[in-house]
């Protein structure tokens, strides 16, 4: 019962369009005078834009503070949005302009709370590299997050890379041993002697010119980074737990971020889970290049979770690696993650 008058009035208005789910295009009213932005922030209904694009906008110009149009009914608007701005956009105190359309979008980002809740959320639109942080300790790393933003990646056509932070606190060979087999870059971050971060050169490198999602558990040094490569963005940083390893959820929504020397971090909150309930299980293999060679002895139709699947014989084999057997296992765990109800 948590459902604002907003929502409740739209719901109406969709179920009486006896044509569908969206007004029509060519229904909509024409907005010559429509102005170009890009969202940058949304906050409880309330979108910043910058004029222009993430390649056209001005990164220091002040966003714009604009709401949707009705007629844009339900259509989500997200981070990274390319939208169309009427009425008053001259982003000065106090001012608010329309949001009339949505761009297309190149590509989109999407979650579910778990694997098997119907809602997804897109958190954000037109990226194309997802950065998946995690620590080599405090928080323990674990495999399972970065499987899934592969797999949420690759079927979102975006692509991925990791960047394991707190290097100084351990090595992160073991941990990167897990992923030696597939093609995916990595990048190590470390705090110096003196405190400050190192390795954020080669961050830098890799994010030029490209808008890039932050992606991690709480805790593992995302806002750290993400201060250390854009001076301006002030995001805030929290503590570890000392009780449960785990950190404060200290930043609370997605951000978009210019880099200075060109591109675009898109920050988002530390994360508990990354449910995958959108992605159809055929696809869950796309993440899995190393063992998709071993599934040509599979009957047909298998589920790669049965005990005829070609995978075990593969793996046992050697084929994908040293890792195989643990890659497998997690391949397996996803698969039965969206079999199973909660
Ligand atoms: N030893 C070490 N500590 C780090 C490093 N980077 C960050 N930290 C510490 O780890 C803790 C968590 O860092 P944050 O940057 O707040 O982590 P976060 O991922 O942004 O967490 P949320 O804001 O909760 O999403 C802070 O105490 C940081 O000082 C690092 O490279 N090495
Ligand atoms: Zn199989």
């Amino acid at each position: 019962m948590s459902r604002g008058p907003r929502d409740d009035e739209d719901q109406v208005r969709v179920r009486a369009n006896p044509r569908g789910s969206r007004p029509r295009t060519k229904d909509r009213p024409r907005h010559a005078n429509a102005v170009p932005a890009q969202v940058v922030t949304v906050d409880r209904g309330r979108y910043g834009c910058l004029l222009g694009s993430f390649t056209g906008a001005d990164p220091a110009a002040e966003p714009v503070v604009a709401m949707k149009a009705r007629e844009l009914g339900r259509a989500s608007v997200v981070v990274g949005d390319r939208v169309e701005l009427v009425g008053d956009v001259s982003g000065s105190p106090g001012s608010l302009a329309r949001i009339v359309r949505v761009v297309e979008r190149t590509s989109v980002l999407r979650r579910s709370a778990d694997d098997n809740d119907p809602v997804e959320r897109v958190i954000v639109a037109n990226a194309d590299q997802l950065a998946v942080v995690t620590a080599v300790a405090d928080p323990e790393p674990r495999t399972g997050l970065i499987d899934r933003c592969l797999v949420a990646a690759y079927d979102a056509g975006i692509e991925p890379v990791i960047v394991l932070t707190k290097a100084d606190l351990a090595d992160p060979a073991p941990f990167l041993a897990n992923f030696a087999a597939l093609d995916v870059p990595y990048l190590v971050t470390r705090r110096g002697p003196g405190g400050e971060l190192e390795g954020t050169d080669g961050v830098r490198a890799r994010l030029e010119g490209r808008v890039t999602v932050f992606v991690g558990h709480s805790g593992v040094g995302k806002s750290t980074l993400v201060n250390a490569l854009v001076p301006t963005a002030d995001r805030a940083t929290g503590r570890v737990n000392d009780v449960t390893g785990r950190g404060r959820h200290t930043s609370t929504s997605a951000v978009a971020l210019a880099l200075p020397d060109g591109g675009w971090v898109v920050d988002t909150p530390g994360i508990r889970s990354f449910g995958l309930a959108h992605v159809d299980p055929d696809r869950l293999l796309n993440a899995f290049e190393d063992l998709a060679g071993g599934t040509e002895d599979c009957p047909r139709g298998c589920s790669h979770d049965e005990p005829e699947c070609g995978l075990d014989a593969w793996v046992a084999a050697g084929h994908a690696g040293p890792a195989g057997p643990a890659r497998l296992e997690s391949y397996r765990r996803l698969l039965r993650s969206r079999l199973t109800p909660p």
